[in-house]
């Protein structure tokens, strides 16, 4: 048996940069995982002649409900992806099993941490050349190539572009959504309808030599994207006001195109504090180091 954590990723900063001539959008986004993450574990299975795709997928957990009417997981089709580009034919089928922790169509890109994961169960199960990977990646979605490997990355592009970013001081995250599915593509529809203008790339200092840096440089950027999510859903506005009110927070932002939030916490226990405190108001919110 095989087990994959599927971690959140998170945008600290997201700005829009340009637009290319079919419509997705350029972005400088600084991407870090976080300890949350769904899971996909896979076991061997007979082969099934009837069975396309060679995988069949269960899905679990607290958001597998999210899924239900997704009649395209993005696992299968990561699965589909990986049949194109195999060079022997196969000993044996794969049972993958989702447990879905994350919430769904929530800006922390679970979606595309599962098709990661699969990614690489896949190759390391069945006779892949690795070196193919990471443009079955890009084919799945701007965010599956920054999940690949889950390491801070600073994500251009549409997102596949992607480059090392200084080293980071620890620190404890804590994430909540309050219960709302958004659309990405409605997100960036909001932004343009809304006269965005498009920013310059922003300058990377040598280093973050602590938290107090780390921070000081993140509020002199922003999430291009937070301001048409608040506009469409003001939930994230309270979501927002509570988060940076709570005790030990140094920042709160909205992450990729919402709805979730995260804050920004040196102590564990103090996110952990929080986190409680969230989940009071009915909120899904979870704490825990940032994968640094
Ligand atoms: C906004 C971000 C920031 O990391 O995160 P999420 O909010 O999804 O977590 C990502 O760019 C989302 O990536 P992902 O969700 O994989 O997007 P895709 O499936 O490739 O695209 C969905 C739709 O979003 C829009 N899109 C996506 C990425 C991008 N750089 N420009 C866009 O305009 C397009 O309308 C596209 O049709
Ligand atoms: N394994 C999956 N997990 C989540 N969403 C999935 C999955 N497979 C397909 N989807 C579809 O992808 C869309 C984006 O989901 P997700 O990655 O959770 O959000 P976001 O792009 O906002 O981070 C959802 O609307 C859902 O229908």
């Amino acid at each position: 048996m095989k087990r994959e954590k599927a971690h959140a990723k998170i945008n600290l900063y997201l700005h829009i940069t340009g637009r290319r001539d079919d419509g997705y959008h350029l972005l400088d986004s600084l991407a870090i995982f976080a300890a949350s993450g769904d899971e996909l574990t896979a076991s061997a299975a007979p082969l099934h002649k009837s069975h396309p795709d060679d995988v069949t997928l269960e899905i679990d957990g607290p958001f597998a409900d999210g899924l239900a009417d997704c009649d395209d997981n993005l696992i299968l089709r990561a699965a589909r992806s990986v049949k194109r580009v195999r060079t022997s034919g196969l000993a044996s089928g794969l049972l993958l099993t989702l447990t879905k922790n994350l919430p769904v169509a929530s800006g922390i890109g679970g979606g595309s941490a599962d098709a990661a994961a699969a990614l690489r169960i896949m190759a390391a199960h069945w006779e892949v050349d690795e070196a193919q990977i990471p443009a079955l990646a890009r084919e799945l979605g701007a965010d599956v190539p920054v999940c690949l490997k889950q390491r801070p990355a600073r994500m251009r592009g549409i997102g596949e572009d992607l480059s090392a970013v200084p080293a980071m001081p620890p620190f404890h995250l804590l994430l909540v959504n309050p219960g709302i599915a958004v659309s990405t593509p409605a997100i960036f529809t909001s932004w343009k309808a809304d006269h965005g203008r498009f920013r310059q790339e922003v300058e990377l200092p040598p280093a973050w030599p602590d938290l107090d840096a780390l921070i000081s440089f993140l509020n002199r950027t922003t999430n291009d994207l937070q301001d048409p999510a608040r506009a469409n859903y003001p939930v994230i506005d309270q979501v927002l006001t509570l988060t940076a009110s709570l005790p030990g927070c140094r920042m709160a932002r909205m992450s990729g195109s919402g709805a979730t939030c995260f804050g920004i916490f040196a102590a564990a226990e103090e996110a952990a504090q929080a986190a409680r405190q969230c989940r009071a108001k009915g909120w899904w919110a979870e704490a825990g180091p940032a994968l640094t």
